[in-house]
């Protein structure tokens, strides 16, 4: 688990799109944050700057007080197209995350070692997959195959584990469960994780803390106590969010996690 500082962040892509402005924020070991905000509002973004799939224009980027500037293992990715490869199996695609750490030949003929191994067959299980791991992964479901991609990810062995919207092409039972085994894997293994979505009750359900992006700038940063229909309103703006939120009441939210938030939330 690692601890992220995020200062004066800005993207700007080619002359004057601004993806993201000034942006501000600290994540504590280990916690759970879910990225939020309308289509284009900058959340992929955030997570490929955070990733250094993209570079930031300016502000900077640290994990544990080190300045990242590279790809780097202790940071997973988790994407929406899961990009694992359907003629192999579920072993064989979580196996691969250990890439970095194995030679190419060694990688194509699976010559890892047997702690390699081990912890393929480990991450299966910990996204409920020990069962299927000879399936071809092209026989998989959507859900089950965004499964597959959450254990390559943590095959990686990483300190932060980071999901751009890994539940926009699932139906909702495929996303709870996706996003109960993220939770999980993130609280079994001490991973500072950050998630962006769409869904706002989803948020609602598994967040523990939520940022909320609006316009490329945050708007709101808090937890869960704090994350009220009118802070939903100033991320979503005009949107009609009418059933999408106040089931039991924003502010009376317990999340999935269990744990109750412990931090005081603000719009910004
Ligand atoms: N590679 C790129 N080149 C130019 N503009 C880009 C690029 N990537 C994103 N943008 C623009 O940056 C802004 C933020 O996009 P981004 O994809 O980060 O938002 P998002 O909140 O993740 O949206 P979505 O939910 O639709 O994925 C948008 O205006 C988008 O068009």
């Amino acid at each position: 688990m690692s601890r992220i500082a995020v200062t004066n962040l800005t993207k700007v892509y080619g002359d004057d799109t601004i993806a993201l402005d000034d942006v501000s924020f600290e994540i504590d070991e280990g916690e759970f944050v879910i990225v939020l905000g309308v289509s284009g509002s900058g959340k992929s973004t955030l997570l490929r700057c955070l990733s250094s799939l993209t570079s930031p224009t300016e502000g900077t980027i640290e994990i544990d007080g080190d300045e990242v500037t590279q790809t780097h293992d202790d940071i997973a990715m988790i994407f929406q197209q899961h990009n694992i490869i359907g003629q192999m199996t579920a072993y064989s695609n979580a196996l691969s995350g250990s890439l970095s750490r194995s030679d190419f030949v060694e990688s194509v003929f699976q010559l890892q070692d047997s702690a390699e191994k081990y912890r393929a067959l480990e991450a299966l299980e910990t996204v409920g997959l020990l069962e299927e791991a000879q399936s071809k992964a092209r026989n998989m479901s959507g859900g089950q195959q965004q499964r597959v991609g959450i254990a390559r990810a943590l095959v990686q062995e990483p300190r932060v584990m980071l999901a751009d919207e890994p539940v926009a092409s699932l139906d909702p039972g495929s996303s709870q469960q996706v996003m109960q085994y993220l939770l999980e894997a993130s609280v079994d293994r001490d991973l500072t994780t950050m998630i962006s979505l769409h869904e706002v009750n989803l948020a609602r359900k598994f967040g523990e803390r939520f940022i909320g992006l609006r316009d490329g700038k945050k708007v709101f940063d808090g937890y869960s106590e704090d994350f009220t229909i009118d802070i939903i309103d100033e991320i979503y703006g005009d949107i009609d969010i009418d059933g999408i939120v106040a089931e039991d009441g924003a502010d009376t939210n317990e999340t999935e996690t269990g744990k109750r938030a412990t931090k005081g939330g603000s719009a910004v």
